[in-house]
């Protein structure tokens, strides 16, 4: 019989690690060999199973990765990913890479994990988000040859927690978009008077209220009719179900950047 995939779950006492640790914990063929979190993080020590609402695991939440894992998720802050991403270069472990929020800096110190380890690095993790950019890559080359223009304008919402602003996922819409049609002015809300708003810009506008777990709308308005392509979700299980493909994916690939529409079969 095949040993389970040990996996390290990176910011595992957070919203999203709590929800890796529960699935990982419960699904054939995976358990959680490690819950790692900062060194002055309040819950080390602890139970990660007894955190995610699943039980006593025997997995303490500790700021050590161990040498019991086969991959990494993680889900914690920028600095968090930096810091786990040179560890499994170092060693070669592959590298489900979450965080969003990060500086161009930080995004080329991830990437350097790429060259010894298999690394996945992408804004949104769920099947039914990343079905939605495919289909607003499409918009976006259809509608690029409309005479009279077309404004794209990308809405998103997410909880009150939320540290980064516009998502992850928003910012990877309007790449996608931008790719395509030719954008290259990135608005940020507007207020005062901005005037006529020309083509060459796309609009983001981040919502944040309560306990959303992430809508993304892409806007397309034209002269005379408009598109709006709405993805929400319902629960994080959308995008923790995701980075376990992605981390079975990575675990049969050699070192090298991968994407999550390869993990995915999209
Ligand atoms: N790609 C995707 O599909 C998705 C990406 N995300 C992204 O994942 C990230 C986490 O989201 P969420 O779970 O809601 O956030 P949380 O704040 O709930 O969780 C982050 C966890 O990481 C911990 N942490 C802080 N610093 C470090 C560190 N240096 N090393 C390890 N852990 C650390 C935090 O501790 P403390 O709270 O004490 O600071 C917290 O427990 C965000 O960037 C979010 O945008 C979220 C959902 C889907
Ligand atoms: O912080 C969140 O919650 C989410 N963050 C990701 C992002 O910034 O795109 C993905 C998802 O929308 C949930």
């Amino acid at each position: 019989m095949t040993q389970p995939l040990k996996i390290g779950v990176n910011g595992a006492a957070g919203r999203m690690g709590r929800r890796i640790v529960a699935l990982v914990h419960e699904e054939d063929g995976l358990e959680v060999g490690a819950a790692l979190e900062y060194s002055a993080c309040p819950h080390l020590g602890a139970d990660a199973g007894e955190l995610a609402g699943v039980g006593h695991i025997g997995v303490p939440v500790t700021s050590e990765l161990g040498d019991r894992v086969d991959a990494v998720i993680d889900f914690s802050l920028p600095t968090g990913l930096v810091a786990i991403a040179k560890i499994c270069g170092e060693r070669g472990i592959p590298l489900v890479a979450a965080t969003t929020g990060l500086s161009a800096a930080q995004r080329d110190q991830v990437l350097t994990a790429s060259h010894t380890a298999a690394l996945l690095l992408a804004p949104n993790m769920s099947i039914a988000v990343n079905l939605t950019m495919k289909l607003a890559r499409e918009a976006a080359r259809v509608l690029k040859g409309v005479s009279s223009g077309v404004d794209v304008e990308v809405i998103e919402r997410h909880h009150r927690f939320k540290e980064d602003a516009p998502s992850g996922t928003a910012l990877k819409f309007g790449q996608i978009i931008s790719d395509e049609m030719g954008q290259t002015e990135h608005v940020h809300g507007r207020q005062g008077q901005p005037g006529r708003r020309p083509q060459s810009e796309i609009g983001y506008h981040a919502l944040r209220t309560g306990d959303n777990v992430g809508e993304h709308t892409i806007v397309f308005g034209m002269m005379g009719e408009t598109i709006d392509l709405t993805v929400r979700g319902h629960t994080r299980d959308s995008y923790a179900h995701g980075a376990l493909i992605a981390a079975r994916f990575l675990c049969e690939q050699e070192p090298g950047l991968y994407t999550i529409e390869e993990a995915l079969g999209l």
